[in-house]
């Protein structure tokens, strides 16, 4: 079959079996998730196989090591998985909720009640860790998904998704509540993003090349979770340890993710000060520092030694990589203008003291997070309480920043009559 008609009969299948998983219990929907859980406990050693088979393809291609990092299925992170599916479970569920019933003057009832969205379409990157929270929340918000995982991680995904599908079916769920495409043939994504008669909306992950390809060819909606040119900036009155801790954190705690910082802004009256004291971190982890003419002078002077100038194309890039531009900024004024321009509008961070520049920074920084004294890795589904996260939306409508249950969701109008007529 070729890849078109495949993706088709996905489609399909997705279509016929949301109607059964919008229709399901919760203790039903929680079933199969409990059942997935322990599938995946029972399997680990599988799994881990499956996985070393990606690793060793990668390893062969020449993969970047923060990308392999991504890729690894530890013993660590298949009982993260498992505990991630149980923190599922015990979520809420949000389907079915009906709020904000109000009589009219007419004497119908109107309120809303929360729904799933139907079909989604889900691309993303070589993780394997997100074929399961993402099958894990879209089963617990009556949704069916398409899983369109990274090429790198095919076999770990297939052996995913076996699980998942014996996990749906011991539910009495249809098993094709989620489907793994099953080709690493970018094709399918041509195909999965042109078929809104099957599916409702599309989650893509990615980066440059996936954004362009969507902006050109999408014709289903999309909740896009895309590249994360996240910015740290130092406020003149940041307080040094603050900025120290958390303007290393937010670069080297993990470099492939989409809320590492990218650039970092500081104030010229505490440029002085501070960089040289990050410089000192920084080259433990070899952090390479491209940085503005003034910044270079600050760490030239510090002896820093892995330092290039930057150029104007350094402050639009995301590098997922031990690579960090450094500018040096007025004050809060030129950061903000800064972050607007050239940001992906994913999460920016200020570290300062002062509370009336601080709710500048939160108010006029157009971003899906933004934070004060605190670092961008922060943005993420668990550490916000979600319980789990599809990803991370830098899109302005239906959902922003990190996306859980609800964004998986939306409200429909219910009207409660009892024979009113319109006059
Ligand atoms: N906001 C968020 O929540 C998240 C954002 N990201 C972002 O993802 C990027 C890093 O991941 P990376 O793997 O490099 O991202 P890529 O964009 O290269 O890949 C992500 C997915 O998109 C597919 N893809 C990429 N380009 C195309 C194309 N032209 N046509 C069809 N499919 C395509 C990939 O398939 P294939 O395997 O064939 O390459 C993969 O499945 C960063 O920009 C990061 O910020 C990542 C995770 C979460
Ligand atoms: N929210 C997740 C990051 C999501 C993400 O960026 O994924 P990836 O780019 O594949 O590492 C976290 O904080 O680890």
């Amino acid at each position: 079959m070729d890849i078109k008609h495949y993706m088709q009969q996905l489609g399909q299948q997705a279509r016929s079996a949301s109607r059964a998983m919008a229709r399901a219990d919760s203790a039903t929907r929680n079933r199969a998730l409990t059942l997935i859980a322990d599938a995946i406990e029972r399997d680990a050693a599988q799994l881990r196989a499956a996985n070393q088979l990606d690793m060793d393809a990668a390893a062969a291609n020449g993969l970047a090591p923060a990308m392999l990092d991504r890729l690894a299925l530890s013993d660590k992170a298949i009982a993260t998985m498992v505990e991630g599916l149980r923190q599922i479970v015990a979520l809420p569920d949000p389907i079915g909720e009906i709020s904000g019933l109000k009589f009219r003057p007419s004497g119908i009832q109107v309120g809303q009640m929360r729904v799933p969205l139907g079909v989604i379409g889900i691309i993303y990157e070589s993780r394997p860790n997100v074929t399961v929270d993402a099958a894990g929340l879209c089963i617990k918000s009556g949704n069916a998904t398409i899983l369109r995982g990274g090429s790198e991680a095919i076999h770990c995904n297939r052996a995913l998704a076996r699980l998942v599908k014996e996990g749906l079916a011991g539910a009495g769920l249809p098993e094709d509540g989620v489907q793994v495409v099953d080709t690493t043939d970018r094709a399918a994504v041509g195909a999965l993003i042109t078929m809104p008669q099957y599916v409702d909306v599309i989650v893509p992950r990615g980066g440059k090349g996936l954004i362009a390809r969507l902006m050109e060819e999408a014709t289903v909606p999309m909740i896009k979770h895309l590249d994360g040119i996240c910015h740290v900036y130092i406020d003149a009155k940041a307080d040094l340890k603050k900025a120290v801790d958390i303007g290393f954190n937010a670069k080297c705690h993990r470099y492939g993710t989409c809320n590492t910082m990218e650039t970092l802004l500081v104030a010229r009256a505490i440029a002085p000060a501070v960089l040289p004291q990050l410089a000192k971190l920084y080259a433990t982890k070899q952090v390479e520092l491209r940085a503005d003419p003034e910044a270079l002078a600050i760490l030239t002077a510090a002896g820093y030694p892995h330092l290039a100038a930057a150029t104007e194309e350094d402050w639009s890039t995301e590098y997922l990589a031990a690579i960090l531009a450094v500018k040096i900024v007025a004050g809060t004024d030129e950061a903000i203008e800064h972050i607007n321009h050239y940001s992906s509008k994913h999460t920016e961070s200020i570290i300062t003291e002062d509370h009336t520049d601080a709710m500048r920074f939160l108010r006029e920084v157009d971003s899906a997070s933004v934070m004060i004294n605190a670092s961008t890795r922060f943005a993420d589904g668990f550490e916000y309480g979600l319980g789990a996260e599809i990803g991370i939306s830098n899109d302005k409508l239906h959902a922003r920043g990190p996306v859980g249950l609800e964004g998986l969701t939306s409200l429909k109008y219910v009207v409660f009559g009892h024979g009113e007529v319109r006059q």
